[in-house]
């Protein structure tokens, strides 16, 4: 199937009404830049739901209040307002999204498959933490450890460049990490994550391929700019 291409809305931000909410339309609370409302916008995408969910962009500098008070007490991005309802956290609206939606299935049936995909999902939060919590300390040598763990884990099954051979709800929680750890370790440590890294370096190749993750990319000097703030204290 043809991808489906879309404009882009800017960014609500304190100036702006809030939609009509809990009137039966699905929307998709995001941050253009967050990677983890990125996570919901690529499985979105890729199930062919440009339609059926709405997605609402948030200026998370400047928030709308009635986004904290109306929408998500949690005032965080990804929020999903589905069945009149409204919820969060970006792990459980890949699954939720995949179960509850039509279009193409993100996760196989196979139960060693599917077992070793939960472990690769739960690990998303340590190899973030570790990498992050790195950059001021040894980050060459977490970065080591961490992509070593992910070229090994691309190992495992080799019917596809994917973590689980065929693309799913797994490679989509880590693309948007490894986006920005890929320009940032490259452009601040000379670090090229992919060398010596050969399943790694086909995975990024493979997708990048894909439309649906290729139009939720964040711009790599924009990422390294405020990646140097957020973390070296670099101006
Ligand atoms: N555990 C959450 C994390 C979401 C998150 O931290 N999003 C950031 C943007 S990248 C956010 O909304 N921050 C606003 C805030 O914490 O006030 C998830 O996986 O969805």
């Amino acid at each position: 199937m043809a991808y489906k291409h879309e404009d882009l809305s800017p960014p609500l931000d304190s100036t702006s009404s809030p939609p009509p909410l809990f009137d039966g339309t699905t929307r998709l609370y995001v941050c253009y830049t967050c990677p983890f409302a990125q996570r919901v916008w690529i499985t979105r995408n890729y199930k062919g739901l440009q339609d059926k969910i709405k997605l609402v962009p948030i200026n998370l500098q400047n928030r709308p209040a009635w986004y904290k008070e109306k929408v998500y007490p949690e005032n965080k991005v990804p929020s999903l307002e589905h069945n009149g309802k409204v919820i969060g956290e970006s792990l459980d609206l890949i699954k939720y999204m995949d179960s509850n939606f039509e279009g193409p299935s993100l996760f196989p049936t196979d139960p060693e498959r599917r077992k070793f995909g939960e472990e690769l999902i739960t690990y998303t939060d340590t190899f973030t933490r570790a990498l992050y919590s790195s950059f001021k300390g040894d980050a060459v040598k977490e970065a080591d450890a961490q992509f070593d763990y992910l070229e090994n884990a691309l190992k495992k099954f080799d019917d596809g460049p994917f973590f689980l051979g065929q693309f799913s709800l797994v490679d989509i929680a880590y693309i948007p990490f490894v986006e920005r750890l890929q320009v940032f370790l490259s452009e601040v440590f000379k670090y090229d994550i992919t060398a010596g890294r050969p399943k790694l370096a086909a995975w990024l190749e493979e997708i990048n391929k894909i439309e649906a993750y290729k139009v939720t990319k964040t711009d790599p000097k924009e990422l390294v700019e405020f990646y140097k703030k957020r973390f070296l204290d670099q101006q």
